[in-house]
């Protein structure tokens, strides 16, 4: 059966043929059939785990098909490795970045790019180095061009995620590459660098390239693409142009059911004691050059049980370094030192005052941790789902005698558990490398809520998670604060933030710069604070 772009337009950029790859018993792309029309944009959108990512890892070479053949330009393509797909104008930006985390962004731009060579006319062999300088200035021109500004001298490890990705996406451009993969290029972006992005994504299309993207994100696949070609359960279930789609459209044909996408969440109303208090918080930066700056201004917050207390922010803005103070506050506040940057103030947890507390003393108390990078912080990758689920949580009472593990409760508990999320594949014994990434996130989400804890830190615990999934997760999350729990939500979603927030903290420079109730601010004026538009004094608590 012809495919839709085939019938209306043989200029093809990609063409996959009754592709089929297996990882053991689980196929995950099954005789799938599609293909992209040069010069589009083309969303591919499925649950978790449906199998988009492996097809993307497949044109890009980084795994070879079992079965079927793809079509790049019009001609058969059996890739040895990504570097003959880079040869033929595929670049590809994964879902978790693969940046070397020591070397600066410039040297990660320009790493194994042989076109940029300095060559050493009098030598008697030939010795090539490679032009830094020019290098760097044509990078500067790709990023001023595209907006994506990054210090180009700083170590990627010490980059917030979202500055991690604008590499990823300049190194593709720097390499010209004419095939764009994108897999969830906008999880970490806010609203207005989602529509930059696109807007520049529209520019390279405008100038004949094809950009495929993997994404989640059903408004952006709407406003921003040509084409959508639906992923379930590793086969491809249609084909449909984004001028003839609706939302809930798509969300059934990826699910086979209706979803609900905008859920009314009541406003929480019993309130509990504060479960997170910070007062004066101040947190000077001694690590960068920027002395001057405060990483966190005289921060003032409290989050009692029983509520949600969104904070909304354009990444960088002090979030990250929030949540580690909030969990780390011993490295912050004890005696200075030249790793860490010196915080003041008062920080109580649980209604404990912890900042001089020892590391040992924070485990013993219970907080669950939805962690934004969820490969550094969530999980160990060459370990079975079933020792994620119990990591750090082995010494509670139900999972041992003494010192011996309980190992039929911990199974029969996780069997239940991936059961309850919806986890696949259903394999407990699978290492968490092996699921895709919202499925890992679920993994991460059943083990902190299992703690039973009274405080929870979710940072964009629905990242990279289907449609399917986030209503369920909500729903999850929903039910743990009417339970009592207090939730402190960091999410550049602002659909999370306005879905699941009872109160919004909007934090700009380090500083909580406005408070709302979910119910008296709309999108444009939280979008405007988010940015440091606010000119009116913060609303109070
Ligand atoms: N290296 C691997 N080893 C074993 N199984 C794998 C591997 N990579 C993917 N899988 C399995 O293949 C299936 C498809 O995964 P894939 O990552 O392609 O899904 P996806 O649609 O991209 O999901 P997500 O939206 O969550 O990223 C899943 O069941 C996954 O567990």
């Amino acid at each position: 059966m012809k495919t839709l772009n085939q019938l209306e337009d043989t200029s093809l950029a990609i063409e996959f043929r009754k592709v089929t790859k297996s990882f053991g018993s689980i196929v995950a792309n099954d005789q799938i059939s599609f293909s992209v029309k040069k010069g589009s944009i083309q969303a591919l959108v499925g649950e978790n785990g449906a199998g988009k990512s492996t097809a993307m890892k497949i044109l890009f070479g980084l795994y070879k098909e079992d079965e079927g053949e793809i079509l790049v330009n019009g001609k058969p393509q059996h890739w040895a490795s990504p570097r003959d797909a880079i040869k033929n104008g595929i670049g590809m930006v994964h879902q978790h970045f693969m940046l070397a985390e020591t070397a600066t962004g410039l040297d990660n731009i320009i790493l194994g790019d042989e076109e940029h060579t300095l060559k050493i006319p009098f030598l008697p062999v030939p010795f090539n180095i490679i032009d830094r300088r020019k290098a760097r200035k044509e990078i500067q021109a790709i990023a001023n061009k595209y907006g994506l500004n990054v210090p180009l001298n700083v170590k990627v490890s010490k980059l917030p995620v979202g500055m991690q990705q604008r590499i990823e996406i300049l190194k593709l451009l720097y390499r010209n590459a004419d095939i764009l993969i994108l897999d969830e290029p906008t999880a970490v972006l806010t609203p207005i660098e989602v529509d930059e992005l696109f807007e520049n994504l529209k520019k390279l299309k405008n100038e004949g390239k094809t950009i495929i993207i993997v994404t989640h994100k059903l408004r952006e696949v709407l406003n921003f693409t040509d084409n959508i070609v639906v992923f379930r359960t590793g086969k491809v279930v249609g084909e449909i142009k984004t001028a003839e789609a609706t939302e809930e459209k798509i969300a059934s044909m990826m699910v086979g059911r209706n979803v609900n996408l905008r859920p009314e969440i009541p406003i929480a109303s019993n309130l509990n004691k504060p479960v997170l208090e910070l007062k004066n918080v101040t947190l000077k930066d001694y690590l960068t050059k920027d002395s001057k700056r405060n990483l966190l201004n005289n921060l003032s917050m409290r989050v009692r049980g029983g509520e949600i207390v969104g904070i909304a922010g354009v990444e960088g803005n002090g979030q990250s370094e929030l949540l580690d103070l909030i969990f780390h506050p011993q490295n912050y506040f004890g005696k200075k030192t030249s790793s860490h940057s010196h915080a003041t103030g008062d920080i109580n947890l649980l209604g404990k005052a912890v900042k001089h507390k020892k590391s040992s003393e924070m485990l013993d108390l219970i907080v669950g941790f939805i962690p934004e990078d969820r490969h550094k912080n969530g999980l160990l990758l060459n370990m079975s789902a079933e020792e994620n689920y119990i990591l750090g949580r082995h010494w509670e009472k139900k999972f041992r005698y003494g010192f011996l593990q309980k190992i039929k409760e911990i199974q029969k508990t996780v069997k239940s558990e991936m059961e309850k999320y919806d986890v696949r594949p259903r394999n407990s014994k699978l290492n968490a490398s092996g699921f895709s990434g919202g499925n890992q996130q679920k993994i991460i989400i059943a083990r902190e809520f299992g703690k039973e804890p009274e405080f929870i830190v979710a940072a964009n615990p629905t990242r990279g998670v289907d449609i399917g999934a986030i209503e369920y997760i909500h729903k999850q999350i929903v039910a743990e604060r009417d339970k009592g729990v207090g939730i402190l939500l960091v999410s550049s979603e602002l659909d999370e933030i306005f879905t699941l927030s009872d109160r919004i903290l909007v934090m700009y420079g380090g500083e909580i710069v406005a408070e709302y109730k979910r119910n008296e601010v709309d999108e444009h004026a939280l979008g405007l604070a988010m940015c440091g538009g606010l000119s009116e004094g913060r609303k109070t608590q």
